[in-house]
């Protein structure tokens, strides 16, 4: 917290959001932002969806293990309701949220908490995921962060699903995406639309 001149206390509260494909380094970003902010000696607390279960119930853990103690929620209401004497909130798998995460990511901006957000950018479609594009819009600040395209080396763009599965939420790693960047992933979806157009004939 710093003072301000007239003596009283200024909290800058902001929204960051982290956002990219699978792979790109989001929860990377996240945990170093917020290990930072303990050294800081910053009252911090990280949330992540009840549902995100992939290497633990408990932690934020990255694809390269790297890992922070974290709250699991099954509601966005919840956030706010456990931030009171907060400095700074860490928030990943945002994509997974409902739509009331954008308030409450204000609410606790305006308040004076740094918030910062983590999360895909589109799902396994293309389509921009859950809360993310909203806060995109009211963030402060917006790092795109990107993995390697596994085809060609490029910068990947998009998180391509391996497995037949449509369903929008489906939990995984290495075995059920690949990262790929613009025109590796338009030809593997080009390639699945013409081998299930065969499939109908
Ligand atoms: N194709 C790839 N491009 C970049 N990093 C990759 C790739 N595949 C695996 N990784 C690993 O993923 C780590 C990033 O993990 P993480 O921060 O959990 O990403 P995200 O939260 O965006 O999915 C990298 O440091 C790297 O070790
Ligand atoms: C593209 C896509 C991903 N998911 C799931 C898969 C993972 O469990 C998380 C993303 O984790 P990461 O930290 O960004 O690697 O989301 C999904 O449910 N639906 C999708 O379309
Ligand atoms: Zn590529």
């Amino acid at each position: 917290m710093d003072n301000n001149f007239t003596g009283e206390t200024h909290r800058p509260g902001r929204i960051e959001v982290i956002c990219g494909s699978m792979f790109s380094g989001k929860t990377e970003e996240l945990i170093r932002r917020l290990k930072r902010a303990e050294f800081a000696r910053q009252k911090v607390e990280i949330f992540k969806p009840a549902i995100d279960t992939r290497y633990s119930d408990d932690e934020v853990v990255s694809h390269d293990r790297h890992s922070i103690p974290s709250t699991p929620v099954d509601s966005s209401s919840s956030i706010l309701l456990l931030s009171s004497d907060i400095e700074v909130v860490g928030i990943d798998e945002a994509q997974f949220f409902d739509d009331g995460l954008v308030n409450v990511c204000n609410d606790l901006a305006n308040r004076g908490v740094r918030v910062i957000v983590a999360g895909l950018d589109m799902d396994y479609k293309g389509i921009p995921f859950g809360p993310i594009p909203a806060l995109c819009a009211v963030a402060d600040e917006v790092t795109k962060v990107h993995a390697i395209c596994v085809r060609c080396g490029s910068v990947a763009y998009a998180s391509h699903r391996l497995v037949a599965n449509s369903k929008r939420v489906m939990l995984g790693e290495q075995s059920e995406y690949e990262p790929l960047c613009r025109e590796c992933y338009r030809k593997a979806t080009e390639e699945e639309a013409r081998l299930q157009a065969g499939n109908k004939q």
